[in-house]
């Protein structure tokens, strides 16, 4: 049987997937939140033109040249105007930050003045709107700065802070379940019986929803059998889960029952089995309101379709508006054999080369079990179907794992 395209795939997974609802948030609680709106200046800013340095407000004029003396008729600071005007021969205190009084075209830094009680002598010549931020050259009232579908950085909060914005309008997290299966599952730090394996991929499927802004719900190991299958998908329905991610029991053993359970519970199912190495079992489907994709149990597996499925799911149901991961350029680091039907993601390390080249090492044991190589990669290097063996120097694409 032809498998799924994996593009097809992903396709299916993000049929449907819209934003979720809007929420107001307060701005310290909105790092990393998404733009459920743009976001427009409420004021100008700066305001009127300021000062940028300590020192005199005059009119460039009357200090053009050096040893031109003025007189300081009165001070202005940070939030504490002047209000009068600076006329000929005048000079006003000014600080940093402090609104440059009518009159005034120029800001003299105090180290280019002689200070004598309230006469100044001009050492440097002033210049014409040297020192003065005019108003508005950061940003004008109505000018939209931050867009819709934005994940917000540190740098934006500022800049809502600066606008004048005390809380935004954010997209509602995902809720993610996450059900691991299978009987030979311990926790770690427990002394494996014989047959037994230490659980690890709910550690990674947590931290990468949780590091794309969902948040998660773990609903522990389920044990072989349908009914505590069937026990996990009920308790990520009542959850309210908006995606419920399954681990393991998706191939065709006599063990794996999560497709069966799924089906009992009346999934709507997109498709099981995609044309990727690895995760060729994965599936996917529709159960009510709660997308469901069960994962292959193999560590790698479900890392990978984790990676390359949840996340642009995860960043569409959060309303962003870039959701697919970049394939970058790079060259072969050596040499990698001919391909099959299905398409390859192969962990790999990256190298730059003093020329900026990139340079993809793909490890050399890709079996879907072994972690250690999983954690050593920095990339996934796409193999597509029936690639013909390439040698190193050749280009390929990768996408970068996150660091
Ligand atoms: N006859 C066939 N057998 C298999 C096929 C196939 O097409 N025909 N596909 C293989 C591929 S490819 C994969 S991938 C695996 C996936 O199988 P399952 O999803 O049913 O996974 P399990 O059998 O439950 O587990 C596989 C492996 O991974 C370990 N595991 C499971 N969960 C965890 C966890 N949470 N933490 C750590 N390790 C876990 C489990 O102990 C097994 O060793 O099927 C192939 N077979
Ligand atoms: O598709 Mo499986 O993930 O190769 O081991």
């Amino acid at each position: 049987m032809a498998l799924m395209p994996v593009s097809d795939a992903l396709a299916a997974v993000l049929a449907g997937a819209e934003p979720l609802a809007e929420e107001m948030i307060a701005l310290d609680q909105a790092f990393h939140r998404v733009l459920a709106r743009d976001v427009a200046a409420r004021r100008t800013q700066p305001p009127e033109a300021m000062s940028a340095m300590d020192g005199y407000a005059v009119r460039a004029a009357d200090a053009a040249k050096v040893d031109a003396q003025l007189t300081v008729i009165g001070e202005v600071a940070a939030g504490r105007p002047f209000a009068g005007t600076v006329g000929a021969g005048d000079a006003v205190r000014i600080f940093t930050g402090g609104v440059v009084p009518a009159g005034a075209d120029a800001v003299v830094i105090q180290e280019d003045t002689i200070a004598d009680g309230k006469r100044i002598t001009i050492k440097e010549a002033a210049v014409t709107g040297r020192h003065i931020r005019p108003a508005g050259i950061d940003f004008r009232e109505g000018e939209v700065l931050l867009h819709k579908g934005t994940r917000l950085t540190e740098r934006d909060l500022a800049l809502a802070a600066g606008m004048n914005h005390p809380q935004l309008a954010v997209r509602r997290r995902p809720k993610v379940a996450i059900l691991a299966t299978g009987d030979e599952l311990v926790m770690p730090g427990s002394t494996p019986g014989h047959g037994q394996i230490v659980y690890s991929n709910g550690y990674a499927l947590h931290a990468l929803a949780r590091s794309e802004g969902a948040d998660t719900i773990d609903l522990g190991v389920a044990a072989d059998t349908l009914a505590a299958t069937t026990s996990g998908i009920r308790r990520a329905r009542e959850s309210g889960a908006d995606i419920l991610i399954t681990t393991g029991g998706a191939s065709v053993g006599d063990h794996d029952l999560v497709q069966q359970a799924l089906t009992n519970e009346g999934i709507s199912m997109a498709f099981w089995k995609i044309a990727m190495r690895p995760g060729k079992p994965m599936m996917n489907g529709q159960l009510g309101p709660m997308r469901v994709i069960g994962l292959p149990g193999n560590p790698v597996s479900s890392y990978v379709c984790g990676f390359l499925f949840l996340v642009p799911l995860i960043r569409a149901m959060s309303g962003r508006s870039v959701i697919h991961h970049r394939r970058e350029r790079a060259v072969l680091g050596r040499d990698v054999s001919a391909n099959d039907q299905r398409e390859d993601y192969l962990r790999a390390r990256l190298e730059t080369r003093d020329d900026g080249t990139l340079v993809a090492l793909p490890v050399n044991h890709q079996d879907s079990s072994l972690l250690a190589n999983l954690a050593a990669a920095q990339a996934l290097l796409v193999r597509a179907p029936f690639a013909p063996k390439a040698e190193a120097g050749t280009p390929c694409e990768v996408l970068r794992l996150p660091a």
